[in-house]
């Protein structure tokens, strides 16, 4: 999916918290945002879900406003976007439950009731709980396939994380909007779901993310955007967003000047 955000505003009451952003992410593309806290990056990441909408400029997924549309034609868009947010947010039930929720949310309801009634027979037959292939794949690919079993409730925080992570993966979203996908992971687990990341993209799946950890955005990104106080700085190429910034205020956040005070910094 291509999404498009083409000069979008964004304000809760009085407040404005994104100004004229125009921002675009391709199929097979990672785009990165990074800026100080407070910039308005999960902001964003909620209008590139669909969550909220812009209360100006337009946002078009394949070229098609999803405002503009009916309610059920925006969840269908909606279907087609892996979030994760970042607290993961499981429900208390197994954890190969939780990744096929994922899955669910893609099939048609025929298929969704099929597979129940498969369940409900799985449990009767085998007295026990059976797993979709699918489902051990993409738990798998966060490592933790043994998992699957386990209760969600029981996870550690990053465990938890990476679940979130598989049950966007399992869906096969042609977009994947993740915030701060990794910053309750050590850097073993940091580096097995940035190699999810980086599979994804092989896939031809888009990924929008925010992160904190400049090196993550320089190692990951095709392309690396700089938000500061709700406005779009600067995009481009890691390369040049880290070494050769054309914004003075991007060469000062990418050096470390500046960082949670920007109001004081800029004054
Ligand atoms: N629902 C809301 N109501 C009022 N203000 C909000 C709301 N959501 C966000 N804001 C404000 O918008 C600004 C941007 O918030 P946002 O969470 O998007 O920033 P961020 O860059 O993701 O920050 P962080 O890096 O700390 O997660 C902040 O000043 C925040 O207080």
């Amino acid at each position: 999916m291509n999404l498009e955000l083409d000069g979008v505003t964004y304000g809760i009451d009085d407040a404005r918290i994104l100004t004229d952003v125009s921002l675009a992410v391709g199929s097979g593309e990672v785009v990165t945002v990074i800026g100080p806290s407070g910039a308005g990056k999960t902001t964003l990441l909620r209008l590139a879900s669909l969550f909220e909408r812009p209360t100006d400029g337009a946002l078009r997924c394949d070229g098609i406003d999803p405002w503009a549309r009916s309610r059920d034609e925006r969840l269908d868009l909606r279907r087609r976007i892996g979030v994760v947010f970042q607290q993961a947010s499981l429900f208390e039930t197994s954890v190969a439950r939780n990744v096929d929720v994922g899955q669910r949310v893609r099939r048609p309801w025929p298929r969704r009731f099929r597979d129940f009634l498969q369940r409900l027979a799985d449990r009767w037959i085998h007295g026990s709980l059976t797993v979709d292939e699918r489902t051990l794949e993409a738990l798998e690919l966060v490592g933790l396939r043994d998992a699957w079993n386990r209760d969600a409730k029981s996870l550690s925080g990053g465990e938890a994380q990476r679940v979130s992570f598989a049950r966007a993966l399992a869906a096969e979203p042609d977009l994947l909007v993740l915030d701060e996908p990794t910053s309750d992971l050590d850097p073993r687990n940091t580096a097995i779901l940035e190699r999810a990341i980086e599979r994804a993209r092989g896939h031809d799946h888009g990924v929008l993310l925010a992160t904190h950890d400049m090196h993550q955005a320089e190692r990951i990104s095709d392309r690396v955007a700089f938000l500061l106080e709700g406005e779009l700085v600067e995009v481009g190429p890691p390369e040049r967003i880290f070494e050769a910034p054309r914004d003075e205020r991007t060469a000062r956040f990418v050096r470390g000047d500046l960082l949670y005070d920007e109001n004081e910094l800029f004054a």
